[in-house]
């Protein structure tokens, strides 16, 4: 086990970039939603930099990267809405596990260690890309960008999840590819372990001081 695991008793995990490499569905559903609104697609490179702080926020910076400003609320609305619908049709079509996940995974829920999902992509979504990949036993609480009023980086959906489980923040560990990961787990006082393969808007997340950084998730067990 990597040194970083002793003494953890919950161990949350970011979805998007750590778990899976969901930016190619992601950028197909980003390019729909603005081809029904007659606008041109970003694209896959695009997308990459933009996702990190939920659904909204990826339409919002999508729309402000074509009009050159920031969109209006209503256009934001609708062209989430679309988003959502076009999301919800192909979420899996050509998203992968990264390597070393299915091991990890498994081999911690081997050593009784709780496994949450901690993610800012919406709820509805979880569900739908776990049982994909044959992983929905593996988490013991799910939530998204949108279960709580408050998400990553604010440290609300990580405290929420050790109270749950009455464990004790220094006894858990997130692990995640973005700065809002290791922000947010450091702010409830949770171990952080970062890994550098997902999306951090262009940057190294090392660069946000995780406790550790590793290649492959194989390399925590
Ligand atoms: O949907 C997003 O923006 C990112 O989701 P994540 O928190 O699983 O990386
Ligand atoms: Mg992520």
């Amino acid at each position: 086990m990597h040194p970083l695991l002793d003494g953890i008793r919950l161990v949350a995990f970011d979805l998007d970039g750590t778990l899976v490499d969901s930016v190619p569905d992601l950028a197909a559903a980003v390019d729909d939603a603005l081809g029904d609104l007659e606008m041109p697609a970003p694209g896959e490179r695009k997308v990459r930099d933009w996702v990190g702080n939920g659904s909204m926020v990826l339409i919002e910076r999508a729309l402000r990267d074509t009009q050159g400003r920031d969109a209006d609320p209503e256009l934001c609305r609708q062209a989430h809405d679309r988003f959502l619908v076009h999301y919800a049709q192909r979420p899996c079509s050509a998203t992968r596990l990264y390597p070393g996940v299915r091991e990890a995974l498994d081999a911690l829920r081997g050593t009784g260690r709780i496994l949450v999902l901690v993610t800012n992509k919406p709820e509805a979504f979880i569900a739908p890309i776990l049982e994909h990949f044959e992983l929905g036993g593996h988490f013991s609480l799910c939530l998204g960008g949108d279960s709580l009023v408050r998400r990553k980086p604010d440290p609300l959906p990580l405290t929420h999840a050790a109270e749950r489980f009455a464990v004790p923040p220094s006894s858990c560990l997130m692990v995640g590819d973005s700065r809002h990961d290791i922000a947010a787990g450091r702010a409830a006082g949770f171990r952080t372990l970062a890994v550098p393969y997902g999306y951090n808007h262009g940057e190294p997340v090392a660069a946000s001081g995780p406790d550790g950084v590793v290649e492959s998730l194989k390399e925590l067990v």
